[in-house]
């Protein structure tokens, strides 16, 4: 791959929650795209997919009932319906942004399965929040079907699934010749639908893939130089929400696993950001990985801003 290949990871807030914000939101997403392709940047995107995956998961499941010709929809092909609905408005969004600036390059979405391990500890403690606010009658009788729920507030409870960690990208090698044909893809969305390897036949997981920890395979696999995480901070910062909190630069990936390990991000959050750079930077040789804010993608791609481990 070329050496300026950047897989760029949208979080929540490029995607925004409902239809209307996530078209207004993937516009603007659409802007920092094109500004890395006019930096001449070969450009991969992944994506978050928590409030569109439980949008789709409640309307499958729950309004479906209304008609007795649907059946019950797994949290796999919730995950599929996911990358579509996600990657419509993307390839769009960053169609028109390009055409707008005299730019033609095509712009597809590859649909990602993601080899997960049944093993994977993460089964035991599931602890991905998903779908709608469940009250504790509507939690008792998820509990009966064998799921799992939490308690978030009083009285309110969400579903919690596993989030394994990937372990093969099956659609690498279409990601890796679309992008070597100079296209952009958007790939491994929501971390990749989840699949169990059984022989030659793949059979979706009950399970959300944790999208920073796929990026940062998909990065690794695709030999990209930077994995440029798109987050709802321009920095990251120590001693968060405390009088000594300190906006974190450039620093190693020594420095940032010193940080992990002083338990200094959170979990399910900032965590998985950190890990999944760290993990990236150290794979390889003249890699860096950047966490900052859309507002602040191309600043933070040419390292003016945002932290930056490398
Ligand atoms: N140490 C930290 N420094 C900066 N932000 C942090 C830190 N710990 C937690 N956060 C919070 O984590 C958020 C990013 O996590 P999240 O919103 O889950 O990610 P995503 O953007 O991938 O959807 C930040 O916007 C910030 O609110
Ligand atoms: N799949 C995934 O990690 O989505 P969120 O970032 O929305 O939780």
């Amino acid at each position: 791959m070329s050496e300026k290949t950047v897989v760029v990871a949208l979080g929540h807030k490029a995607l925004g929650t409902t239809l209307p914000e996530q078209k207004t939101a993937t516009r603007a997403a659409a802007k920092a795209i094109a500004d890395l392709v006019e930096d001449g940047a070969n450009v991969v995107i992944s994506h978050s997919n928590g409030p569109q995956v439980g949008m789709i998961h409640t309307a499958m499941n729950e309004f479906g009932k209304a008609h007795p010709d649907y059946t019950f929809a797994p949290m796999s092909v919730c995950s599929a319906m996911s990358q579509g609905y996600i990657g419509y408005d993307l390839q769009n969004a960053i169609r028109a942004e390009l055409l707008s600036r005299g730019i033609y390059k095509p712009a597809a979405t590859v649909l990602t399965q993601v080899v997960i391990d049944p093993y994977d500890d993460a089964f035991a403690e599931p602890e991905k929040i998903i779908g709608r606010v469940l009250n504790a009658q509507e939690a008792e009788a998820e509990e009966e079907k064998g799921n799992f729920v939490t308690e978030t507030a009083d009285g309110q409870y969400r579903r919690i699934l596993a989030a394994p960690k990937p372990q093969k990208i099956i659609e690498l090698e279409t990601i890796r010749t679309l992008a070597e044909a100079g296209q952009i893809v958007i790939a491994a969305g929501g971390g990749g639908i989840p699949v169990l390897e059984q022989g030659v036949d793949l059979h979706g997981a009950s399970a959300i893939i944790e999208k920073d920890f796929a990026s940062g395979l998909l990065a690794e696999e695709l030999n990209a130089d930077t994995l440029l995480i798109l987050t709802g901070v321009e920095k990251v910062s120590l001693n968060r929400g405390t009088d000594h909190e300190e906006l974190l630069g450039e620093i190693s990936a020594e420095d940032a696993r010193k940080y992990m390990e002083a338990d200094q991000f959170e979990k399910g959050s900032m965590l998985p950001k950190i890990e999944a750079g760290i993990s990236f930077i150290e794979k390889g040789a003249h890699r860096r990985a950047i966490i900052t804010d859309m507002a602040h993608a191309q600043d933070g791609y040419k390292e003016k801003t945002g932290t930056i481990i490398k």
